[in-house]
């Protein structure tokens, strides 16, 4: 089987969400490749904190089994929190279903999910060594759904301030041209992840980096957060570009002119953004925000919807690997 549903973007392709049914009630969640909880906003939460979101009610799924006992707790890389208990359901996107997913309930979320309204929870697409449920971590939809899916794949096609397409156990030739360019993925650590050991400011010949830290692919994450070192040396070729503190980031005027930025994606391709496609936000003066900056040192880079968007995805489950193609 296959299926598809579409990916609506947030304000500044801040994030994308997607329909979920769940035990027969329709949410809309952020499918989110770098994390490994697929988690709901409840009617158990304080009012105050889901008001404008729309929760699940267990107690109106025929279908629910609560997993007495278990608990989950999870916090994301932008500081970011929820917690909660856990049940199993039917979970059906784009007409696919597992009969029996873990869906996380939140009974605590954190300001910047109650501020965010069109979101009702997450999807995590990443490896379950990384689910949070205790005492047992539990799998993800795509890898309870891997075994029926005709490819045990999905990919993700998203797109600048525009509808794009998740789609599970096919790869859809219409919505990419040329080759797509595959590279192991290392899911140790929970994440689609891989090396990423050149880059190339303003185009030309890629410049090797042993040092550079491997990068995965997060659908969840917004930007591109990049080891600090390039992303100082990326600033140093826009004019009138800042580091500002209050604004947590690079920014510029709007009227710069942007260079190209490109990234290894594995040892034999190097995906290139085009300036044009590297503002992140606009901040209202004439300043703008990045789509390009720091990791902090985080030791990991992270390739989000900044890059994401400019390509179509491919996460291959059955054969450990990370592709993308131009479209
Ligand atoms: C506050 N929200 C909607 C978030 C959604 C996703 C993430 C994230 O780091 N995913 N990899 C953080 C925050």
């Amino acid at each position: 089987e296959s299926g598809k549903v579409t990916a609506s973007p947030e304000k500044n392709d801040s994030e994308y969400l997607s329909p979920v049914t769940i035990g027969g009630q329709a949410l809309t969640l952020d499918f989110d490749t770098g994390s490994a909880d697929l988690w709901v906003f409840s009617s158990s939460l304080p009012a105050a904190d889901s008001s404008g979101h729309t929760t699940f009610d267990p107690s109106k799924s025929s279908t629910w089994q609560a997993y007495q006992g278990a608990t989950w707790q999870i916090s994301y890389g932008d500081g970011s929190a929820a917690d909660g208990t856990v049940g199993f359901d039917a979970v059906t996107i784009g007409g696919v279903t597992v009969s029996k997913q873990a869906v996380e309930l939140a009974t605590g979320v954190s300001g910047s999910f109650v501020q965010d309204t069109q979101n009702d929870g997450l999807v995590g697409l990443g490896f379950s060594t990384i689910n949070t449920v205790q005492p047992q971590p539990q799998k993800t939809f795509f890898e309870n759904v891997m075994p029926s899916l005709a490819l045990p794949v999905f990919t993700a096609n998203l797109d600048k301030d525009a509808s794009g397409t998740y789609t599970f156990g096919a790869i859809d030739s219409t919505q990419y041209t040329g080759d797509i360019h595959y590279t192991p993925v290392d899911s140790s650590n929970g994440f689609w992840e891989f090396p990423s050991s050149s880059y190339t400011i303003a185009g030309g010949s890629p410049t090797p980096c042993t040092t550079c830290s491997p990068a995965i692919a997060d659908t969840g994450t917004s930007l591109m957060l990049i080891d600090d070192d390039i992303v100082t040396a990326y600033y140093a070729q826009v004019s009138g570009s800042s580091l500002d503190q209050s604004q947590g980031g690079y920014i510029y005027p709007c009227s710069a002119t942007l260079p190209s930025f490109g990234v290894a994606i594995g040892a034999d391709y190097t995906a290139t953004i085009p300036g044009s496609a590297l503002t992140f936000a606009e901040l209202g003066d004439g300043t703008c925000f990045g789509g390009v900056q720091s990791n902090q040192g985080q030791g990991i880079q992270i390739y989000g919807d900044v890059l994401l968007r400019n390509f179509f995805a491919v996460f291959d489950g059955g054969a450990k690997r990370f592709g993308v193609a131009t479209k």
